[in-house]
């Protein structure tokens, strides 16, 4: 029969302290499936150039989904409760937690430290006590490696210490008081045959770095405690030196009557201690995870950085058969709290933390590819067995099938080799997946959810622990060999000096609350390797092929699986390097392009408003549009200064078109003013930009007579706010261009005295008529300035008075105030200039403009603009064949 793995997911509980994003990532959808979507954060929201291939919103299922709220028994009797059962009925077990750093794997496992919260571990080792009250074995048998069964070691039976290495234990104290109270004790007990005893063995190991340890190993220290047992210890800065040695793994002999095809591995030399309750049991386990907190890592010493595994072995013996052996059979439960599941990418780690989380991505790298390859085989397996009709009786041949399986890469972590028997032999298996959905970590969550989702689906061929065959030797001798005893190895053996790596490690354990004050302690590491393959030799037994050959073939393909791992991991960090550097590289090429066509759409706009300049200043040139006019090209002199704050508002108001603000007045114009200052990318920085355009500035401004006006002329008349114009329907334009700032009597163009000087409309009747007589009297000079191969010819002459609508109209508010022609007044310009200079009166006075004020009405609109400049074309196509005709006559 085959049975489903089951994968559980565990929601962590936000805590409100955490920073996090608003929102989790993870929605449970039902019982058993959830959906994670990409968070999207909108201040860096960069999805387009993500680096991973993890797609933004996806469905996984499991066997259960734990909310946030769920409670360590509950969780435990869904999850854990099961395989404690079939420990005691005779089945092997593993438990395994994994997911990300922070995700809840540890408080799973170990759990809190307040009532109520204790993890799947404790409540496994009540379960299994409480059930086998008062049946408990004598313990004249031990389990040894895999499967295998071997009289006890007289000092086996004894009741283990609870401090078995006084060394870590003395150093900060924490083991020798006994247990805390025991108020979080699972009151569950199991039904089990009461006609069996049984009894219950304990190791504790830890895959690091790729190296396999033992927990509950002695840890010699050097250093000597000293009397005086107060924090901190130890003194004279000389720091406690621990020292420990990798173990082994062993293929499990066939003499242990093993039933698979394949044998597994055991940890060679790792510690087993028999233990009578649960309160012992859990001194042990904090034993062990006081050790494996000392031996972590320097970096991150909150976090698990290593693989702890608890393997819990019952050996059940029949009792009215308890003097056979045979009869005995033993399972084994593990519970492994596996290290965070991030990548050595995203953890910046360098040196040895980089190696450190090279070998946990390896170890889960190379689990996940197991499961993979099993689920291939598997499917392989039911394809064929589906398909009837093969072979020669029409039945399936399952050893063609076999051979075509794909080898399952188990020996290429040390973490899956140590799994390969539940794999490939008779367990259930159950993956506790740990998820914390407000982490930013959305990717490497979902790379743990994928996992989950393979994990789930291979499925398991569990079988019944088989019953041993028990040879029966003396204690301690297992088929003629002399077992060796386990014991600490020191600094002092030859054999494992060489081999060695030193840390320094500052520890500190907190007092928990329990009156006992914090202590901490600087301990110096030492880890051995493990010992050559022919130093433990008398742990092996006799059955143990030892081939040279083979040995060094097993040397070979380590040699190249090491080869081959580190070539995939460079792999793996190129790739996501590259990657990184070609979102780098586009990022870099949209911004260029992003700049470039803002350029360019700068540059467009700025055409625009130059190209709308020149015709609006056509249209003043040509006498059609009655506002005064920038007289950039006109300008002879290029003051080359950068405009005042006034003036600058001056020039802002003559490309003004809609209504001004608060004008009142309705428009369906934009304002071109307002436009040019909010939708242009120009706004703003026009002010700055000494244009062309702009640097020509009206000092002087003279009312000229022009023809007769539109009624935007009017409107951008009214602008001027020369109050006489808009009575006398004069448009002034402005002809003369000095230099910008104070006129000759030092006051600003604006000045309210200037404002005085006008006189209002109905005062200006003799003026007017003395202006009339001073444009009269101008006009020979007017005519001097005529070519001379044009003077003479009279028809020309008149022509071209024509052509400018010679109309003199008085209409200033005193005698300063004319109208002219254009050219005439282009050259009045340049005659009032040239006498400024000199210092003598200007024929034409200058009517100094006062400042025009922003926010009134509207100049011109862009219809008038358009208008203007058809009628202006019209008139000098008109004017221009009339000439034209007329010299072809003459
Ligand atoms: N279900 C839960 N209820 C309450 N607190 C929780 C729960 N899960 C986790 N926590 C708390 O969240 C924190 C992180 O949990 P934990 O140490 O178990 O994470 P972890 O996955 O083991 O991390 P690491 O891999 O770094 O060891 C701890 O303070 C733990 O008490």
């Amino acid at each position: 029969m085959l049975i489903a793995r089951k994968a559980y997911l565990r929601i962590r509980p936000h805590f409100g302290e955490e920073e996090s994003p608003s929102s989790p990532y993870l929605t449970p959808l039902s019982d058993t499936s959830v959906r994670m979507t990409d968070p999207q954060d909108p201040q860096h929201s960069r999805s387009c150039y993500r680096s991973s291939i993890v797609q933004p919103s996806s469905i996984y299922t499991f066997s259960h989904v734990f909310l946030p709220n769920t409670t360590q028994s509950d969780f435990f009797t869904k999850t854990t409760l099961p395989l404690v059962r079939d420990a005691l009925e005779g089945q092997n077990g593993l438990l395994f937690t994994y997911g990300v750093t922070n995700s809840g794997k540890t408080y799973t496992v170990q759990g809190g430290t307040e009532e109520g919260t204790a993890g799947i571990l404790p409540r496994t080792l009540d379960v299994l006590f409480n059930s086998i009250e008062g049946l408990h074995g004598d313990g004249k048998y031990r389990p040894v490696r895999l499967h295998g069964i071997e009289p006890s070691d007289p000092t086996d039976l004894k009741p283990p210490q609870v401090t078995p290495e006084p060394s870590l234990a003395e150093v900060f104290g924490s083991l020798d008081s006994p247990a805390e109270p025991e108020f979080d004790i699972d009151p569950t007990i199991v039904k089990v045959d009461r006609n069996y005893e049984y009894t219950i063995w304990i190791s504790y190991a830890e895959v690091y770095n790729e190296k396999v340890y033992d927990l509950l190993a002695s840890v010699k220290g050097e250093s000597n405690i000293p009397e005086d047992r107060s924090f901190p210890r130890p003194l004279a800065g000389k720091p406690l030196l621990l020292s420990r040695q990798a173990l082994p793994l062993r293929p499990s002999p066939a003499s242990d009557g093993n039933d698979s095809d394949i044998n597994g591995k055991y940890i060679a030399g790792l510690r087993q201690f028999r233990v009578h309750s649960a309160f012992q049991a859990k001194a042990l386990v904090k034993l062990g995870q006081l050790h494996r907190r000392v031996f972590g890592t320097l970096a991150n010493r909150e976090s698990s950085r290593s693989h702890g595994m608890v393997i819990i072995k019952i050996v059940k013996g029949h009792r009215g058969e308890k003097d056979d052996p045979t009869s005995l059979q033993v399972s084994r439960l593990t519970l492994i709290d596996l290290a965070g599941s991030e990548r050595t990418k995203h953890t910046h780690t360098t040196g040895d933390r980089l190696k450190e989380a090279g070998n946990i991505n390896k170890s889960l790298m190379v689990l996940g590819q197991c499961l993979e390859v099993m689920r291939s085989n598997q499917r392989k397996i039911a394809l064929s067995l589906s398909h009837e009709g093969i072979g020669k009786d029409g039945r399936v041949d399952t050893r063609d099938v076999k051979k075509g399986l794909a080898l399952v890469p188990f020996r290429h972590s040390k973490l899956t080799e140590v799994l390969m028997d539940y794999f490939v032999g008779d367990a259930r298996a159950v993956m506790i997946v740990n998820v914390n959905p407000y982490d930013t970590g959305y990717d490497e969550n979902s790379h743990v959810m994928k996992f989950a989702a393979l994990a789930r689906e291979v499925y398991i061929t569990p079988a019944p622990a088989p019953v041993r065959r028990v040879p029966t030797i003396g204690p301690g001798k297992l088929q003629g060999t002399k077992i060796k005893e386990v014991g600490p190895l020191t600094l002092k053996d030859p054999e494992i000096a060489p081999h060695t790596s030193r840390r320094k490690v500052t520890i500190s354990i907190a007092g928990h609350g329990n009156g006992k004050k914090a202590s901490e302690a600087i301990l110096e590491v030492l880890e051995q390797e493990e010992p050559a393959d022919g130093q433990d030799e008398a742990n092996l037994s006799d059955d143990d092929p030892i081939n040279p050959l083979v040995d060094a073939l097993f040397d070979e393909v380590a040699d190249l699986r090491m080869q081959l791992f580190e070539a995939e991991m460079r792999c793996a960090v190129i790739e996501a390097e590259t990657r990184e550097e070609v979102m780098h590289e586009m990022e870099e090429r949209m911004r260029s392009i992003e700049q470039m066509y803002s350029r360019r759409l700068m540059a467009e706009l700025e055409q625009n408003e130059m190209k709308t300049d020149a015709k609006i200043d056509m249209l003043h040139q040509s006498g059609l549009f009655g506002s005064p006019v920038k007289q950039s090209h006109l300008d002879a002199v290029d003051v080359g200064s950068s405009l005042s704050e006034e003036e600058q508002d001056v020039e802002v108001s003559l490309i003004e078109y809609g209504p001004a603000e608060g004008s009142g007045e309705e428009s369906d114009f934009p304002s071109r003013a307002s436009r040019s200052l909010s939708m242009s990318p120009l706004a703003g920085k026009r002010k700055k930009q000494n244009h062309p355009m702009k640097k020509s500035i009206v000092e002087k401004r003279r009312f000229i007579p022009g023809p007769p006006m539109l009624p935007s002329d009017i409107e951008a008349a009214q602008l001027t706010e020369t109050k006489g114009d808009d009575d006398l329907g004069i448009a002034p334009i402005e002809v003369a261009t000095t230099e910008v700032g104070e006129d000759e009597s030092g006051d600003e163009y604006a000045s309210e005295s200037e404002e005085d000087d006008w006189a209002p409309p109905s005062a200006l009747g003799n003026k007017t008529l003395k202006a009339k007589a001073n444009v009269v009297s101008l006009l020979p000079e007017i005519t001097n300035h005529v070519p001379k191969s044009l003077r003479k010819n009279a028809q020309v002459s008149n022509l071209a008075q024509r052509m400018d609508g010679l109309l003199l109209q008085a209409g200033g508010p005193d005698d300063s105030v004319v109208i002219v022609p254009v050219k005439q007044r282009r050259e009045l310009v340049d005659v009032d200039d040239d006498e400024d200079k000199d210092g003598t009166e200007p024929r034409l006075p200058i009517v100094k403009k006062k400042k025009r004020q922003l926010g009134k009405n509207p100049v011109v609109t862009a219809e008038a603009i358009d208008m203007a400049t058809y009628a202006v074309e019209k008139r000098v196509e008109k004017t221009a064949a009339r000439t034209i005709r007329r010299l072809g006559g003459n």
